[in-house]
């Protein structure tokens, strides 16, 4: 007799080839609306389903893993940040997780550059005066931005996107700085002409540009804190694009309003999806330039991550490891 298909709850929309293959390959419970699972959903999907495929707008926490019915196996992250599931509830009841690592790094880190560029040469606000009407010509003082050539970048967590961004930043002239919880391998350092900050501190008071890549834990929430951020030169830009929690937003737009630093650009925040009235007001005054958390989004990041929720749970269905599972001391 053919072995059961294992219930398969995807709670967003994925790529259609891979909504596709999801049912070929498991009893899938897809959902076609354009809204998220409601609590009472996700819930129902804890008791009924073998596999839930969240995205990380969906919050799993310890409540709703508390809920999970002996059946409950695995929770395969569409994404690559776990900080929208408890994985040590998770893990306490036995349930695997795994995420999508690796697919994302260029996307992210293109996008990332693309920020930098953004905020020092002021993309947004020339992009904005010809359909404003309020281009009068060559000359006017305000399109004039930073050059970013020669200038120096702080990384704030050397991982994947890190080095990736680090090899961006280099072939657009600037000097790559970082800090990270471990010294990178002395073959990354050199191949980067990476500068080493033990003191994120000390590295803070000398870059121009700081962009964050560390994953958000307990141990990064608030890590560029209002103590922290007063280390940045009054002309320096920072740039976030791992998570919104890790930076003290409030204390970064006090900054911002009082020109304590020159400006940001920002994927990600903390209060997604509510940005700040104030970052608003900042962004129409053309400091800062917000993004909706799409620092990943490409067609073919969705298939490639897609590909690897498959993988991860065709492996675990078949009795092995999946490839990605995310382990407590990854946090
Ligand atoms: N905006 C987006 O769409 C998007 C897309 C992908 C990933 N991300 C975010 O980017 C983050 C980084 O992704 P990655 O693939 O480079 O991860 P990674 O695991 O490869 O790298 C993270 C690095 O941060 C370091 N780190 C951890 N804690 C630290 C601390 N307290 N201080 C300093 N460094 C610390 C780690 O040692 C590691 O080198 C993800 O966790 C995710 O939240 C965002």
């Amino acid at each position: 007799m053919p072995k059961k298909k294992p219930l398969v709850v995807v709670t967003r929309r994925l790529p259609e080839v891979i909504e596709t293959r999801m049912c070929e390959l498991f009893d899938t419970r897809l959902n076609e609306s354009d809204k998220p699972l409601t609590p009472e959903e996700l819930a129902e999907a804890m008791r009924t389903a073998e596999v839930l495929v969240p995205t990380i707008t969906d919050r799993i926490d310890s409540h709703l893993i508390a809920q999970a019915g002996e059946q409950m196996k695995l929770i395969a992250n569409f994404g690559n940040g776990v900080d929208n599931i408890d994985v040590a509830s998770a893990l306490g009841r036995s349930v695997t997780v795994t995420n999508t690592p690796g697919v994302l790094t260029e996307d992210t880190a293109d996008m990332t550059m693309a920020l930098i560029l953004s905020v020092a040469r002021r993309l947004v606000e020339g992009a904005r005066a010809i359909p404003e009407g309020t281009w009068a010509g060559w000359s006017p003082t305000w399109m004039l931005g930073h050059r970013i050539t020669g200038k120096r970048l702080g990384i704030v967590g050397m991982g994947r996107i890190g080095q990736a961004l680090a090899r961006r930043a280099k072939a657009f002239g600037l000097s790559i700085h970082y800090h990270n919880r471990r010294r990178a391998p002395v073959e990354i350092e050199e191949g980067l002409e990476a500068t080493y900050w033990e003191s994120l501190d000390q590295m803070l008071a000398r870059v121009d540009i700081v962009s964050i890549h560390c994953p958000h834990t307990p141990a990064t929430y608030h890590l560029l804190s209002a103590r922290r951020l007063k280390h940045l030169r009054p002309h320096a830009i920072l740039v976030n694009t791992a998570r919104g929690e890790i930076v003290d937003e409030n204390a970064l737009v006090r900054m911002l309003e009082a020109n304590e630093i020159s400006g940001a650009g920002l994927d990600v925040f903390e209060h997604e999806p509510a940005v700040s009235p104030k970052l608003l007001k900042l962004a129409q005054a053309g400091k800062v330039t917000l993004l909706p958390h799409m620092g990943s989004a490409t067609i073919e990041g969705r298939v490639d991550m897609g590909e690897k929720v498959i993988i991860n749970i065709k492996t675990f269905m078949d009795g092995h490891r999946p490839p990605d599972r995310v382990l407590p001391s990854m946090l």
